[in-house]
């Protein structure tokens, strides 16, 4: 796994050659409105696994998540320094194109959001944007991504209805879809079962497991047990710093901080 230090000089390092990064953090601090956010975040995110990010309550999870995709930019008085390098590409390099990184990246955020159009339409916005116009490639991804999220069956009927007229869980299945349209490489997850049942919090779950073959995905949780049943990895953040990044067998079973282990078990929240 990747020890994460806070020196400039110690980088965080991959002490295990068989796991490949897709995210590269260096050296990373956020300030908003002159408060110190994140604080000297080194991190190896790795490809194709789960990776989520707990921590207390204002810890910094969310703004750790929203440097990734460079959503913090809309944020007023926020000062970013640092690297953030997605396949070796920096994104907060000043030639670097926001547009094109974030179509690597679908989010999945706390609610829901489905656009005010119909089903059919949802899926294909995303890759109409992206120059895609046969209607028969159309058809062939809304049914694809539909399918990829187990909607299939339950409106193939009625494509054409509101997004909208969908439960709250069908609609976070639709908003996963429409992120997996735009064919990205990354998924991010914001609390994204936070306004769920709990069996489509599971089929969420369980969606995003089966995505990681295919996918980095990397989830903001509150819910220890969301991230032990999900995720490979977990990044512990505390008071804006990285406090442990590991297995997540090594972190919530053999935490290496005092913290670590007082969060673990209930005691800090
Ligand atoms: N837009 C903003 N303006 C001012 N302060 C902000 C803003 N966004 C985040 N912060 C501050 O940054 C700190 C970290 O917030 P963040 O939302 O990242 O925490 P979190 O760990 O995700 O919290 P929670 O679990 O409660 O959602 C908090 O002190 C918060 O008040």
């Amino acid at each position: 796994m990747h020890a994460v230090s806070s020196s400039k000089t110690e980088k965080a390092q991959d002490v295990n050659t068989q796991v490949q990064s897709h995210i590269v953090i260096r050296d990373l601090n956020v300030h908003i409105e002159g408060k110190h956010i994140l604080k000297n975040i080194n991190l190896d995110i790795p490809n194709h696994s789960v990776t989520s990010i707990i921590g207390p309550s204002g810890c910094g999870k969310t703004t750790l998540l929203k440097t990734l995709n460079r959503l913090l930019e809309d944020v007023s008085d926020v000062s970013i320094s640092g690297s953030v390098l997605v396949n070796g590409e920096d994104i907060y390099a000043p030639d670097a194109e926001v547009t094109h990184l974030r179509k690597k990246m679908g989010l999945l955020s706390q609610k829901p959001f489905p656009l005010p159009m119909s089903i059919f339409d949802n899926i294909a916005y995303g890759p109409k944007i992206h120059g895609i116009k046969n209607k028969k490639k159309l058809q062939e991804i809304v049914e694809t991504q539909l399918r990829n999220v187990g909607l299939w069956e339950e409106v193939k009927d009625r494509l054409d209805a509101s997004a909208t007229r969908l439960s709250i869980g069908q609609q976070q299945r639709l908003c996963l879809a429409r992120g997996l349209a735009v064919e990205p490489e990354i998924i991010l997850g914001d609390e994204s079962t936070s306004a769920l049942d709990p069996i489509s919090t599971q089929t969420i779950e369980n969606l995003l497991i089966s995505l990681k073959d295919a996918y980095t995905i990397v989830l903001v949780t509150h819910i220890l047990r969301q991230a032990r049943r999900v995720s490979d990895y977990i990044i512990f953040v505390y008071n804006g710093e990285i406090l442990e990044f590991g297995k997540t067998e090594d972190v919530l079973l053999r935490p290496k901080h005092e913290i670590t282990r007082q969060y673990v078990k209930g005691f800090i929240s």
